[in-house]
């Protein structure tokens, strides 16, 4: 069959975006990798699937396949780009449309300028939920926020790092460094993103304090490698930031990819996340 689909990014985090409203897709885990693989496929760090919402009260329903094949609960950067897709295929006539996910609803806006700001709900902090097996360790309490101790067995040596975990309906385990630019990304982001407390994996966010409102950020993402940027990623580092007591809302965050904006007023509060969504090329694969 013939697939039509969109190239898009946010950031630099890259999608292929795919209307499954007007076609039909039902792949498996192996097939949506194929199609993902940036050399005997399309190449993206995530696949976005639009469908009609079930929920009543919402416009679509949003899916997300990482560049692995696994199916997620939430995207930042993806959202984004969803909402631009949406009014360019004419799906909808609304600048602001409520979304249902994995992990919850959602509700992007397109600005006028082009850039769009998503209401990304409330963060998860309790351990449990995100999830965490904080069993057995003595977390290091730091403002509102708790930091865990994380070992991690790097060929014969063991290295300890200390990580904030929060949950943006997907995983996130996020850690400050000097330097994010000489931060061990490549060696500790598999570590941490398969580390054994964490059961259904994590994305590792490397996050440098540039000043109380800005900080320079990068994300080992589950099923994805480090991406140019994390939407999520973004969210939860200025979660962790601001309960830490070290950053104040809104947090500009800049990832290798481009400029993200955090806005968050405290616990049981939703974070808005705003950037850029852009689409590069349309396409059409036989699968
Ligand atoms: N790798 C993430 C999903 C994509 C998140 C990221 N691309 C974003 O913009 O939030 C996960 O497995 O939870």
């Amino acid at each position: 069959m013939k697939l039509k689909f969109t190239k898009m990014h946010g950031a630099g985090n890259d999608f292929i975006v795919i209307d499954a409203i007007n076609q039909q897709v039902d792949f498996t885990a192996a097939q949506w990798q194929a199609l993902a693989d940036r050399r005997f496929g399309i190449g993206a760090d995530q696949i976005l699937v639009v469908e009609t919402a079930s929920q009543p009260g919402c416009d679509f329903r949003y899916r997300i396949f990482n560049n692995d094949g696994g199916e997620v609960e939430q995207c930042g950067n993806g959202a984004r780009a969803f909402v631009k897709f949406v009014a360019e295929k004419g799906l909808t006539g609304k600048a602001q449309i409520t979304v249902e996910t994995k992990a919850g609803i959602i509700s992007p806006r397109l600005e006028s300028e082009g850039s769009v700001t998503v209401d990304m709900g409330a963060p998860v902090l309790e351990p449990a939920a995100i999830p965490f097996d904080a069993d057995g360790l003595s977390g290091q309490p730091e403002g509102r926020d708790t930091l865990w101790p994380l070992l991690l067995e790097l060929g014969g040596e063991r290295e300890q790092v200390q990580v904030s975990v929060v949950s943006m309906g997907n995983p996130h385990a996020v850690q400050v460094v000097a330097d994010v630019d000489l931060a061990p990304v490549e060696l500790t982001g598999p570590l941490i993103e398969h580390h054994p407390r964490f059961p259904k994996r994590v994305n590792a966010g490397f996050m440098q304090l540039m000043s109380r409102q800005h900080i320079k950020l990068r994300v080992f993402e589950r099923g994805a490698g480090e991406t140019l940027a994390c939407g999520t990623g973004a969210c939860a580092a200025a979660v962790a930031g601001i309960r830490r007591g070290l950053l104040d809302s809104p947090v500009t965050v800049d990832a290798r990819g481009g400029r993200l904006s955090i806005a968050w007023a405290g616990e049981g509060q939703p974070v808005y996340l705003t950037g850029p969504a852009v689409t590069v090329f349309e396409g059409e694969i036989t699968v």
